[in-house]
């Protein structure tokens, strides 16, 4: 059973696009009302849960029968404001299902550097947790540049999971874990099950994506994992094509690559 399981409260999980996405773009049904079981049933043994959803986008260029994943930020942005609002109608409809609400929130990455909104979004998100909301949070992608272009929800969860002081990051992707470079590229690739330290060896394992609805690839999730670890917060990061792996992540069981902080020492 690995360490953070015996005292964990607060959990962030962040789930790409390529997780609640059919190829297509379209909204996954399936895979969402999976996923607010998951979440609820955390809830109910007491974790206080928050999600990071990407998906806007993919799930706005659907709805809006653009043939391609748009490529200009204009129309990113336009497709993620048309994607959202389809993303959270449908996780609202699933979570109501189990008695629960979800609270939009649209951040940028940029919140931790300016103290006002910083103090403004711990106070909003705490008043959320005393209302046992399940708030779920996206990029707000009609400011954010920089960010659309390569499509960071990675890096956003690690500042949330920072600004929240939760005691797990779950970034469920559309792979096992983090492995010795692209398994779809190299059929020699090996799974690393735990890393202590991200160094120079584990930066150059990661390379981007090839998926037609995910964006950062393994580079955007080992940097969020090290912003994490530097705050003593742990990260699982696990395949999310079946749900229930929350479950056994929470518990503690030793699935996917785990970044282990040094407040484990
Ligand atoms: N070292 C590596 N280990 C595992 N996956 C890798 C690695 N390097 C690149 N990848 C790629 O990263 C992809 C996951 O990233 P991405 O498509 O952005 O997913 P998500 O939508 O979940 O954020 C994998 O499908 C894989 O092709
Ligand atoms: N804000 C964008 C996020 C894009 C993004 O980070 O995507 P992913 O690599 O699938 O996590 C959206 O909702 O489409």
């Amino acid at each position: 059973m690995r360490e953070f399981a015996k005292n964990l409260k607060r959990v962030v999980i962040k789930v790409g696009s390529s997780s609640i996405t059919h190829e297509n773009g379209d909204i996954n049904l399936r895979k969402i009302f999976d996923l607010c079981w998951q979440l609820s049933d955390a809830k109910n043994h007491g974790y206080e849960v928050v999600l990071v959803s990407s998906g806007a986008i993919a799930a706005g260029s659907k709805r809006l029968n653009l043939k391609d994943r748009p490529n200009t930020t204009a129309l990113k942005q336009a497709a993620s404001a048309v994607g959202q609002v389809a993303l959270m109608n449908t996780y609202n409809r699933i979570l109501g299902e189990f008695s629960y609400h979800g609270a939009q929130i649209l951040l940028t990455k940029h919140i931790e550097t300016d103290e006002l909104m910083l103090t403004n979004a711990k106070n909003a998100f705490k008043e959320l947790f005393n209302l046992n909301v399940i708030p779920i949070i996206n990029e707000n992608d009609t400011i954010s540049t920089f960010e659309i272009k390569f499509g960071d929800n990675d890096t956003l969860s690690a500042i949330v999971s920072r600004i929240i002081d939760a005691d797990l990051l779950v970034l469920l992707s559309d792979i096992d874990g983090l492995y010795t470079c692209d398994p779809r590229e190299n059929s020699d690739a090996e799974l690393i099950k735990n890393v202590d330290t991200i160094t120079e060896e584990i930066k150059s394992c990661a390379q981007g994506t090839n998926s037609k609805v995910g964006t950062g690839g393994m580079v955007t999730k080992i940097s969020a994992a090290n912003l994490c670890m530097e705050k003593g917060i742990d990260v699982v990061l696990a395949n999310g094509k079946d749900m229930k792996i929350i479950k056994d992540i929470l518990e503690g069981k030793e699935i996917g690559t785990y970044f282990r902080s040094k407040k484990n020492d």
